[in-house]
This record gives C-alpha cells, structure tokens and sequence, in this order.
C-alpha cells in the first residue's frame, strides 16, 4: 500500500499550470489566482493625513490655556494652507495635514467658539496622524503571483488604484461516473438503483475552489459509452476526475477506456481510510485522476489528494493548507492496522481550551450525513488507541475545500 503522503505528495506534481492567462476586471477578481506580482505604484496612505474629526495643531504651541483662532476648515479631498503659527486648522477624518502642524486633537477634547478653539485635553505629540507610505511603500511588492484573490486582496488591488488584474486562466475540470446501479436526481428509483451523488458533490467540490467544471458526464458500463465519454472529457477539460469503478471488481471498464485514448493507469492502494483506491494516468498532458465510488471516500480523496493537485494547477503559491491540531473529546480506536483513519469530526472551541474534536458516530464510507454534519478530519494513525483528550491532526474543511 502507498504511503498517504507520499500520495498526496506524487497526486499533487500530477499537473501543473497550463501557463494560459487572461485579464479580469477587479470585481470579476474573487476566487481568481493572481499570474503576476502585484507592485504598489502609490505610498498609501499618499500623504499624512488626519484619523479623526478634529483640529490640525503645531505641538509645541499647546498650553492648558492656549487660545488658537481657526485659519482654516479643511474637509477630506481639500488642499490644506501651511499653518500659521499659534493657529489651528480644522480637520476631518481623511483631510491631508497641514504643512508645520504635528498632531491632531479630536474635537471631543476641545471646543470652538466665534472661531476660535480651546482645548481641555492634553494632547499626544503625534496623535491621530496617519503617516503617507505607512501602510503600502510604491514600489514594495503588495501581493505575490499565485495568491488568490479574496476580498483582503480585492481591497489592495483597488486601493491602489487597479482596474484589472491578470489571472491564470480557470482550471477546467471534467467529472465522469460510472455504475449501471446510478439513476440522476429527479428521476425515479427502480428497485436495486441508487441516485448519482457523485457526479453532483465532485463539481460542487471543484467549483468550491474556484475551479470551472467543463462538464459532469455518466458513461454506462459499455466500452462505447465510456469511450464517448473519454473523447469529450479530454476535449473540453485540463484535469479528469472519475469516480467508481476502478477498485477490484470484476466490471472495470474504466481502465481500458484510459488505455485506449494512450494513458497508462497506476492503481495505488493507499493507506488511508476511506479512500483506499485510487488511480492515476495521463492522457497527454491531461491528468486523470479516478476515485473510489463510495461517496463519503471520494469526498476524502478529492479532499486531501485532488485538492492539492488543483490548487498547483490553477497556479496558486499555498497548495498544502494549513494541519491544525486539536483532542479527541472521547476515546477513539483505529482498528484498522494499516491503513490511517481520517475520522469526520465537528471541532468546537472553548475559551482556553484546546480545539475539542467529537468524531461522527457513524465512519462507515457509505454514510454521507456524516459529511454535512463534519468541519474537519481527523488523522489517527494505523491501529491507535487514542484516549479521550489526546491530540490528533485536525485537517478543517473550510480550508481544505477552499
Ligand atoms: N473485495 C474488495 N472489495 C472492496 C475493496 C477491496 O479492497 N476489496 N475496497 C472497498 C473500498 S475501500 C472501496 S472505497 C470501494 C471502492 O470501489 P470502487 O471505487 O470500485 O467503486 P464502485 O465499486 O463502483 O462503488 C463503490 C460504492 O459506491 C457507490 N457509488 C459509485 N458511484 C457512485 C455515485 N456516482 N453516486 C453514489 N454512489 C456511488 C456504489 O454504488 C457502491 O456502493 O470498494 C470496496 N470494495
Ligand atoms: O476506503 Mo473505502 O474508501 O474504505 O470505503
């Protein structure tokens, strides 16, 4: 059996970047994956300007009893006069600072009467100024190629003053399943049938991470309808994802349809439960990746080894998201001896307290509650005996299928 790993590690240079880019207008940027550095051309803030709501001062000319006329009532988007000495100019939250003034009082600290202010708090050299290029220096790299971009990035694309941003082109993802036994949704169940899951949660899961799904195909167990379905998957798509069908049964028919079109199919046996069977071929430069059928097993697989293999394609710099760790709530028992269980667990957090995971009572592979009901999965090791309160990878769903 192939170590899980190791998988995850040799799934994941199954591809790589098709190099295709295109330009994207900034509020078409969400879930796009940047192809280029992004170098600010403005210091951000451009100039020092004012936090608040208040008056512009020179320090030095603050007493408990100074008196200081208002030379000046300067609103955001205005060009302030340089300040005179012993005078204040008025300010708003965003107005530039006044040549010769150092520090800001807020208007809650003072009063102006017939325009003149006086001020009952002792100021802060320095306060309430946002100094220009303290947040963004023109020049300095801002965002790094291969980020994807998310509202945090939209906002720094805007602020500085983007319009379009060049992106690696969509990942297309094409999706086959297989099994005489599947009816689609909205038709009706003859006896011995079951409704195609499938095909529906393997594009929701591609689509999850930004991937564009170039089609979701059903190919019966005829070597007609798979080879059909193999000529469209591979015209229209950069990486093929099949589900069933590839394990040890005796109606396999998967393998030769890859081999027809000139792939070569490696079946893995990995050590990882669910999700023991797995296959990988290249058809050309076009990955096939083939999951196991069971719903519950092929959402692990897509989770913790196409997963990675996408986020390469689609270009982006963090492939691998991040393994937290948290206690098991209960005991919890491996049985199996070689294979390492990824248990679907909710974590729930306490103040001071550890992540506390409680794993679904039922971690049968055909149990597809479980994957509504879970945030996250939870290693345990081959054969552990893991006491309550013991600590366990903890990989969370809302990063892994981001
Ligand atoms: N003798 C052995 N039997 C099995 C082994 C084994 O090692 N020796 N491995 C088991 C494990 S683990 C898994 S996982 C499955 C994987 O089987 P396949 O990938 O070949 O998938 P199928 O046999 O086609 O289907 C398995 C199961 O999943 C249902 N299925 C398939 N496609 C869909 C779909 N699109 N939507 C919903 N459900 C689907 C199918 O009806 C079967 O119940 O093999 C075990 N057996
Ligand atoms: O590995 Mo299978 O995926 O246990 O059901």
């Amino acid at each position: 059996m192939l170590d899980f790993d190791t998988a995850q590690q040799q799934l994941a240079a199954a591809g790589a970047p098709s190099g295709r880019t295109e330009h994207c207008p900034l509020h078409q940027a969400r879930g796009r994956v940047l192809a280029r550095d992004i170098i600010a051309s403005i210091d951000l803030p451009p100039h020092d300007n004012s936090a608040m709501d208040g008056y512009a001062i020179r320090f030095a000319d603050w007493s408990p009893d100074a008196r200081l006329p208002v030379q000046q009532r300067c609103f955001a988007g205005m060009q302030p006069e340089p300040l005179q000495p012993g005078k204040t100019i008025r300010l708003f939250t965003g107005s530039v600072m006044p040549e010769g003034a150092d520090t800001v009082v807020m208007q809650e600290d003072c009063t102006e009467a017939d325009g003149v202010l006086q001020i009952h708090q002792a100021p802060a050299k320095g306060a309430h100024v946002r100094y220009r290029g303290e947040d963004m220096h023109s020049g300095g790299k801002v965002l790094s190629a291969g980020t994807l971009i998310g509202p945090a990035e939209i906002t720094v694309l805007a602020s500085q003053g983007i319009a379009e941003v060049e992106v690696h082109a969509r990942l297309r993802v094409g999706i086959l399943t297989t099994g005489d036994e599947l009816v689609m949704p909205g038709n009706s169940l003859a006896p011995s049938q079951i409704y195609n899951s499938n095909g529906f949660m393997l594009a929701a899961l591609a689509q999850g991470l930004g991937a564009e799904v170039s089609c979701v195909l059903h190919a019966e167990d005829t070597a007609e309808s798979l080879d059909a379905a193999f000529r469209q998957l591979l015209a229209e798509s950069d990486l093929v994802l099949t589900a069933g069908g590839v394990s040890v049964g005796e109606k396999d028919l998967v393998k030769p349809a890859i081999e027809a079109h000139g792939g070569t199919l490696s079946l893995w046996r990995v050590n990882m439960k669910p999700g023991k069977p797995v296959a990988l071929a290249h058809i050309g430069k076009t990955p096939v990746v083939c999951l196991p059928g069971n719903p519950v097993s092929a959402y692990s697989v897509f989770t913790l080894l196409v997963s990675p293999l996408i986020r390469n394609m689609q270009g982006r710099g963090i492939i691998y998201p991040q393994v937290q760790w948290g206690v098991f709530a209960k005991d919890i028992v491996n049985k199996d001896p070689n294979r390492i269980e990824f248990m679907r667990v909710q974590a729930s957090l306490k103040q001071g307290q550890p992540v506390q995971l409680s794993a679904y009572a039922q971690q049968s592979s055909g149990v597809m509650s479980s994957l509504t009901w879970a945030t996250g999965l939870a290693r345990v090791a081959p054969g552990a005996s893991m006491p309550a309160g013991s600590a366990a990878p903890y990989y969370p769903l809302a990063l892994w299928l981001a």
